[in-house]
């Protein structure tokens, strides 16, 4: 067998376009993002996003700040883009430079404004079942799943690694799309035995190759998160291997990375409308 490739990049373009439409027909939506210090690859994730926020007209402000910017002034820098009307979604890159609290300015970003959903407020509302902001890249999964007609209802889901950002947002929407989920992680015991029993793989670890054709059951649903940067280029965590045993796979890259931005486009849009009052923030 030779999985299907779930083309992230073609999916992102139509996202994006249904999001640039969106955004033409509510005039003026804006986007901040905030970049501390100089890491390499934040730079090009950075500049990724701001094209293709441009690209679907949405009017993009690239705040970047040095390295050793205090703590004080970046929470002081997030508040004016929360007061600011110009600005419907604030995005601050992670990882922020050792000496900044990631907590601490992730909680600083107002609920309404988090397009990233890593506010505690919207956190807590994916785990209840009503989702507000929703993590970029386990949307983008969830879309990517939704295209190709891999519905999770009934599945067993295992989802490798536990991070806020992927991981654990992961493992809840397809428990709400009524997935069994697995979470393995670095302290599971026997992840091939998990992996095999998957009708659903999402891998975000980190891990170059940690996924391979021996635990993957035939005809799953593979989607690689992870991205390492090695001298033969970027690897994800699954094997090539695994294209022959898999029904569905996500290139890498390709896949999820592309849908990841798209997603972030779709949840600024929402931002603009939860502003707007067209869309009730709930709570609020
Ligand atoms: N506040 C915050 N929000 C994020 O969403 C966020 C973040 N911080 N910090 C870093 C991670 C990583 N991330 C990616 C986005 C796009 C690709 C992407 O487009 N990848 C391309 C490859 C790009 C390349 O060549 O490096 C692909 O998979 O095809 C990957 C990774 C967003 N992140």
């Amino acid at each position: 067998m030779t999985a299907v490739l779930m083309d992230g990049k073609a999916l992102a373009a139509k996202v994006r376009a249904d999001v640039a439409r969106d955004v033409a027909a509510l005039g003026h939506v804006g986007l901040a993002t905030v970049l501390v210090g100089d890491d390499p690859a934040s730079h090009v994730y950075i500049a990724a996003k701001h094209k293709a926020a441009t690209e679907a007209g949405i009017d993009a402000r690239d705040v970047r700040l040095p390295a050793d910017t205090s703590e004080e002034d970046v929470l002081a820098l997030v508040d004016r883009l929360n007061h600011d009307d110009e600005v419907d979604g604030i995005l601050v890159q992670l990882p922020l430079p050792g000496h900044l609290d990631e907590t601490k300015v992730t909680y600083a970003v107002s609920p309404a404004k988090d397009v990233d959903g890593f506010h505690p407020v919207n956190a807590g509302n994916l785990y209840l079942g009503t989702p507000i902001h929703v993590p970029a890249t386990p949307s983008g999964c969830m879309e990517l799943l939704a295209a190709y007609d891999v519905d999770p209802a009934g599945k067993e889901a295992v989802v490798i690694g536990r991070s806020e950002i992927v991981g654990r947002p992961m493992a809840m929407l397809l428990m709400h799309a009524n997935a069994t989920v697995t979470v393995c992680h670095s302290r599971t015991r026997d992840l091939a035995a998990h992996v095999s029993r998957a009708d659903i793989v999402v891998a975000a670890v980190g891990r170059p190759g940690i996924v391979n054709a021996e635990m993957v059951k035939p005809g799953a649903a593979v989607l690689d998160v992870g991205l390492t940067r090695t001298d033969e280029g970027i690897r994800g965590d699954v094997d090539a291997s695994v294209a022959s045993v898999a029904g569905h796979l996500t290139p890498m890259p390709g896949g999820t990375g592309p849908m990841t931005i798209a997603c972030l486009l779709q949840s600024t849009l929402k931002a603009a409308r939860y502003r707007r009052g067209l869309l009730a923030f709930p709570g609020a």
